[in-house]
C-alpha cells in the first residue's frame, strides 16, 4: 500500500532525477546536484517564513523561489569555471563541489551541523506530484525545439555541433543552470517534506542515486527520470511488502540496474515505450514513419498538404555574397604539428559562386587547410580571412554564423538523432528559438517549427535522401551519411560550403549525382571548396583546382591545366586517377 510519504518521495525522486537528466541530454556528466540541493534546502529552511504565520502555500512558494534561485546562482558560479571540462573531469569537479558544500554544512553552526535542523512539513503528495508534472512538462516541451535539438546535437558530437553554428559553451552552461534550478527545487521540497534536514541527505550516495535514477529511467527521453525515480523509490516498498528488510537490497539493485542499463539498454526503461522522438518530414514522397521513429508529439509537424503552402526557407535567410567577391583568402599559411609541416606557405582564394577543388595525395595537408578555414585549427603562420572574419581569432560557431558550413572526412552526424533532426540541427542559425513559446503553446512556435521542418525536408530532397528522414542517422550507409551531412550543411543557408571527401563511400551513380548537386549549388550562388580523391569528379565539377603535395601548393588553375601539370602527374604517379 502506497503511503502519502511514499507518494511524495517518488515525486521528489523524479524531480531530482530530472536535475541529472537536464545535463545528460547535453552529454554532460555532473554530480554537483546534491550540492545545489543542499544549499537550496538550507537557504529555504532558514529564509522562508513560518507556515504558522504565513500559511503553507506562501511558505512553500517562497521556499521554492529561494531554492530555485540558490540552485541557479550556484550553478552559474560553478559552471563558469567548469564548463570547459568534459566527461569524467566535469564529474569529478562537480562532485568535489558537492562534497565541499556538505562539509561546510556539517561544520557550520547555523545549520545545526551534523545534527541538522528541523523544518516544518508543508509538502503534500498533491503538491509534490504537481511540481513533478511541471518539471516533466518543461523537459517534454524542450525536446523538439531549436534549443532541445542543439543540446542533443552537442551530446552526439560536440565538434559537429560547433560547426553548425551552435554556441556550445552557452548551451552547456544553460543546461547546467537548468540542472541547478531543478536540483534547487528538489532541495527546497525535501526540506519542507522531511521535518528535519541534515547534510547526510545530500551526500555522495544521494548524488549517485539521482544519477542512477536518470540513467535507469532513460537519459534521452523526457519521461525517463519519472520512471527511474518511481522504480527505485518503490523498491523498498515492494521489499517491505514482501517482508524483506535487508537495507542493502535497494543500493545493490540500483548498481546492478545501472550496469545492466549501460550494457544492454542504453536508452533506459523509457526505451521500452514506443514513443516517437522527432518531427515528421514535410511534403509528399517522404517516408513518414520510416524506422518507426517519426510518429511524434510534435504539433510542429506539418501534414503533407499543409507543407506545400509553406515558404521553402525559414525566417532568417542570410545575405548572399555578391558574385565574384572574395569569400575566403589564405595567404602564406603554414601549419606545423611538432616536426610535421602539414602546410607550407599556402595561398588560396575562393570567389563567390566558384567550385574550387583541393586535391593532393594522402597527408598532403588538405584537411588541415579546411580546418583552418572553418576555424577549428589556427595556422602557425600566415593570414586567413573568411567572409570578413579571421577564423583563427573567431569561435567556430561564429565562423559558421558568418556563412561557412562543412562536412567532415569521416562523417560526423548526430548518430542517435533522426536524419531530419540532424538537418534541423543544421538549421540552427537560420531558425528561431521556439522553447519558451512552446511552453505556452503559442501558434507562432508551431508555425516556426513547421517552417523549419519544411526547410530541412527541402534540404534532404535536394540531396535525394528525404525518404530516409525518419531513420536514425547512425543506421545509414556511408554514402547516405555523407548526403545527410551535405543536407545538414545546406540547412544553415551558408555562403561557403566545404566538402571534405563527399564521394567517399558512394558508388558511381551516387557520385555522378553528387557532381550534379555541386554544380547546381554553385549555380545558386554558393561557393564550394571540394576536397576529393575522385579526381574525375573534381575535373568535371570544379572551375579551378589547387593541388597540394607535402603541404605546399604545386599547381593551381583550371582543371585541364592542372591535370597536365608535370608536378601533379609526378605527385600522382602510380595512381590511375589523373
Ligand atoms: N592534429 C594533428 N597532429 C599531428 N599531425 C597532424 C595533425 N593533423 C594532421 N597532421 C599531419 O599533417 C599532415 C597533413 O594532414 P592532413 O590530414 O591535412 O592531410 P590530407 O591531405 O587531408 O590527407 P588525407 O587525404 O589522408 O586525409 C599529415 O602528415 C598528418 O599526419
Amino acid at each position: 500500500m502506497l503511503t502519502d510519504s511514499t507518494l511524495v518521495f517518488v515525486a521528489l525522486a523524479g524531480i531530482f532525477a530530472f536535475s541529472f537528466y537536464a545535463v545528460l541530454v547535453a552529454g554532460q556528466l555532473s554530480l554537483g546536484q546534491a550540492g545545489f540541493a543542499a544549499l537550496a534546502a538550507y537557504a529555504s529552511a532558514v529564509l522562508a517564513p513560518d507556515p504558522g504565520e504565513a500559511g503553507d502555500a506562501v511558505t512553500l512558494a517562497v521556499a521554492l523561489a529561494i531554492g530555485v534561485g540558490v540552485g541557479v546562482v550556484a550553478a552559474v558560479l560553478l559552471g563558469l569555471p567548469t564548463m570547459r571540462l568534459r566527461g569524467v573531469f566535469l564529474a569529478i569537479a562537480t562532485l568535489g563541489f558537492a562534497e565541499a558544500v556538505r562539509i561546510l554544512l556539517v561544520n557550520a553552526e547555523w545549520t545545526g551541523g551534523a545534527q541538522g535542523m528541523s523544518v516544518p512539513k508543508v509538502v503534500t503528495p498533491g503538491i509534490a506530484w504537481a511540481l513533478l508534472a511541471l518539471v516533466a512538462y518543461l523537459f517534454w516541451r524542450q525536446g523538439p525545439t531549436r534549443y532541445g535539438r542543439a543540446l542533443a546535437a552537442i551530446r552526439e558530437d560536440e565538434l559537429a555541433a560547433r560547426t553548425t553554428g551552435i554556441d556550445v559553451g552557452a548551451h552547456r552552461l544553460a543546461a547546467f543552470v537548468t540542472a541547478g534550478g531543478t536540483a534547487g527545487a528538489y532541495g527546497a521540497l525535501t526540506a519542507f517534506t522531511m521535518r528535519f534536514i541534515d547534510p547526510g541527505l545530500f551526500d555522495f550516495a544521494s548524488a549517485i542515486d539521482g544519477l542512477v535514477m536518470a540513467v535507469v529511467g532513460g537519459s534521452t527521453v523526457w519521461f525517463g527520470p519519472v520512471l527511474g525515480g518511481a522504480f527505485l523509490t518503490l523498491v523498498p516498498e515492494i521489499q517491505r511488502a514482501a517482508g524483506l528488510e535487508a537495507g542493502w537490497i535497494r543500493p545493490f539493485l540500483a548498481s546492478l540496474l545501472l550496469l545492466a542499463v549501460i550494457l544492454f539498454r542504453p536508452g533506459g526503461l523509457a526505451s521500452f515505450f514506443p514513443v516517437g522522438r522527432g518531427p515528421r518530414p514535410a511534403g509528399r514522397g517522404t517516408a513518414r514513419g520510416a524506422g518507426g521513429d517519426a510518429a511524434d508529439d510534435d504539433p510542429g509537424a506539418p501534414g503533407a498538404s499543409g507543407a506545400a503552402t509553406e515558404p521553402a526557407h525559414p525566417h532568417r535567410r542570410r545575405a548572399r555574397v555578391a558574385a565574384g567577391d572574395v569569400v575566403a583568402r589564405l595567404t602564406g599559411i603554414s601549419k606545423d604539428y611538432g616536426g610535421v609541416h602539414a602546410l607550407r606557405g599556402v595561398d588560396l582564394q575562393l570567389r563567390a559562386g566558384e567550385v574550387v577543388g583541393l586535391i593532393g595525395p594522402n597527408g598532403a595537408g588538405k584537411t588541415t587547410c579546411v580546418n583552418i578555414l572553418s576555424g577549428l585549427v589556427p595556422p602557425s603562420d600566415g593570414t586567413a580571412e573568411v567572409l570578413g572574419l579571421d577564423p583563427a581569432r573567431t569561435p567556430v560557431h561564429r565562423v559558421a554564423a558568418a556563412g561557412v558550413a562543412r562536412t567532415f572526412q569521416h562523417a560526423k552526424l548526430f548518430g542517435r538523432l533522426s536524419v531530419l533532426d540532424n538537418v534541423l540541427a543544421g538549421a540552427h542559425l537560420v531558425t528561431r528559438g521556439t522553447f519558451l513559446r512552446r511552453l505556452l503553446w503559442l501558434p507562432s512556435a508551431r508555425r516556426d517549427e513547421r517552417a523549419a521542418v519544411v526547410h530541412a525536408t527541402a534540404c534532404l530532397e535536394r540531396v535525394g535522401i528525404a525518404d530516409k528522414a525518419g531513420l536514425a542517422a547512425g543506421e545509414l550507409s556511408y554514402g547516405d551519411q555523407r548526403r545527410v551531412e551535405i543536407a545538414r550543411a545546406l540547412a544553415a543557408d551558408p555562403a561557403l560550403v566545404i566538402l571534405d571527401e563527399p564521394a567517399a563511400g558512394m558508388n558511381r551513380v551516387e557520385a555522378a549525382a553528387l557532381g550534379e548537386l555541386i554544380t547546381s549549388l554553385a549555380a545558386d550562388g554558393l561557393t564550394i571548396l571540394l576536397i576529393e580523391h575522385d579526381v574525375g569528379l573534381v575535373m568535371r565539377t570544379c572551375d579551378r583546382v589547387t593541388v597540394l603535395d607535402f603541404g605546399a601548393v604545386i599547381a593551381s588553375g583550371e582543371p585541364a591545366h592542372v591535370r597536365d601539370h608535370p608536378d601533379v602527374v609526378a605527385a600522382y604517379l602510380g595512381t590511375e586517377a589523373v
